[in-house]
């Protein structure tokens, strides 16, 4: 069994309680989310329509199509990829390689599922397997972090998480022990990270969207603006795949059942949400109004964008004529801090322009209903702690340098409000 590390990094997430509550509390959000989507009141807050027994959620077939889209994408994933990028330095010195052919995986999943639509798949029965498919994909989280905990008690102390490693087993098994999970080169949480979730929430939106074709002659256009945008952010993940490499959730947290749960039942199921709610609440939207929320998008993927793009040229090549003529600030670890274009405006314009495209999800479901606002709301509250969590260890990185950073640039999200 390893030994725990030397110094503890501080625990996070309220400790082994804080994350014992989240535990529970992060699926039943996701059931009482999935619940009031289709129920008439479609209310966010007060109590579940209706408490569903195990018969509405429990389905080997479910839990049979979750394995196979797991056993589909990790297929994927093993194929030859266009690249293959090398991670950041580890403790032990080595850097480990991950191969870079997610949007490879989703133009091939495109492609199938288009034959199997061709083939009268009835895609459109998905939305009425919500609930069993979210329990099975639970299901897998769990037992998987828990087979991840015990892989993480023989694994050497070097391959153990920063923050994963308390001593404290309910902590340990939600944030994750082992940094890197691996069985020969198939790194789990590179994998579940980008895959099955995000291409999963694609295909979610695409049967809502036939769902809704098939009950009232054609999607609607409020329809077709959620699954646009949310495809354009899913097909941009993944054609950036290689930018995942530098996430505080590959270099920093171990693989346990946050990210586990996050990456396979969160994401799909709760991010479809706008989408689940207008298959059940549709709703009127003008080529005007559509206009106006089309722009927004764009916005907040102009910022998006452009932000971590900028950042990702200039860790790549602080030279490359892009941003060579940025000013930086330099640290005492030889990197430097961007300190004016985007990364001077304020300090995670990333954020910025990715809240102002949850906003823009939202738009298309009116105003009616607080239910569909959901996305942005916990989003808001996401990224403010990710925000502070990045501070910390920036902070711990740079020292001196970030505060003089804090100092140009004292705006952490929005300009002049936070
Ligand atoms: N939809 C969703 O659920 C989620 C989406 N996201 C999105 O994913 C993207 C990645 O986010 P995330 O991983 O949180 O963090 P960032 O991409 O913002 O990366 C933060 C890191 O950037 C580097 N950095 C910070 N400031 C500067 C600077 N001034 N100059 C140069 N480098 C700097 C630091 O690392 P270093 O110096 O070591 O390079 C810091 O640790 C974002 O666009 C975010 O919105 C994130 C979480 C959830
Ligand atoms: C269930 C909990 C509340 C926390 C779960 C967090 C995860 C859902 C997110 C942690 C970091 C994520 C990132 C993305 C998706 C959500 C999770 C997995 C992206 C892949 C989304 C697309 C962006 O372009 C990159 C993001 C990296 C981080």
């Amino acid at each position: 069994m390893a030994p725990p590390q030397g110094p503890r990094a501080p625990l996070e997430f309220g400790g082994p309680l804080g994350a014992a509550a989240l535990m529970l509390l992060l699926p039943a959000t996701m059931f009482h989310l999935l619940l009031a989507a289709r129920s008439g009141p479609a209310r966010l807050l007060g109590p579940p329509p209706y408490l569903p027994g195990l018969e509405m959620l429990w389905s080997p077939w479910a839990l049979f199509l979750c394995l196979a889209w797991l056993g589909l994408q990790a297929a994927l994933y093993l194929l030859p990829a266009r690249k293959v990028a090398e991670g950041q330095e580890l403790k032990d010195k080595r850097r480990l390689l991950y191969p870079i052919n997610g949007f490879q995986a989703l133009v091939l999943t495109a492609l199938l599922v288009g034959l199997g639509v061709l083939a009268r798949l009835p895609l459109g029965a998905l939305p009425e397997m919500l609930l069993p498919l979210a329990f099975s994909a639970t299901l897998i989280a769990f037992v998987g972090s828990l087979l991840l905990y015990l892989k993480a008690l023989v694994a050497p102390a070097s391959a153990l998480a920063p923050g994963g490693n308390s001593g404290n087993p309910v902590y340990d098994f939600f944030l994750g022990r082992e940094l890197n999970p691996r069985i020969c080169s198939f790194d789990f949480k590179y994998f579940c990270e980008l895959r099955p979730g995000l291409i999963g929430w694609v295909l979610i939106n695409l049967a809502l969207l036939m769902q809704e074709a098939e009950l009232r002659g054609s999607p609607s256009l409020a329809m077709w603006l959620v699954n646009g945008f949310q495809l354009l952010y899913v097909g941009d993940a993944l054609w950036h795949e290689e930018a995942v490499l530098t996430t505080m959730d590959i270099i920093h947290d171990g693989f346990g059942f946050m990210l586990a749960f996050g990456d396979l039942a969160w994401v799909p199921f709760t991010y479809s949400l706008q989408a689940q709610f207008l298959l059940y609440h549709p709703q009127p939207l003008g080529l005007p109004g559509a206009s106006v929320i089309c722009l927004i998008n764009a916005v907040g993927y102009y910022i998006f964008r452009g932000a971590n793009s900028q950042k990702n040229t200039f860790r790549k090549n602080p030279s490359d004529p892009r941003v060579a003529d940025l000013e930086t600030i330099p640290t005492a670890t030889g990197r430097q801090l961007l300190v004016s274009g985007w990364w001077g405006m304020v300090r995670h314009p990333n954020y910025l322009g990715d809240l102002i495209m949850a906003l823009a999800w939202s738009l298309p479901c009116g105003v009616s209903h607080l239910l569909p606002y959901f996305y942005l709301l916990y989003f808001t509250a996401l990224l403010v702690h990710r925000e502070a969590r990045d501070e910390q260890q920036c902070l711990q990185k740079y020292g001196l340098a970030w505060h003089e950073y804090c100092r140009r640039v004292p705006y952490r999200i929005m300009p002049y409000v936070y």
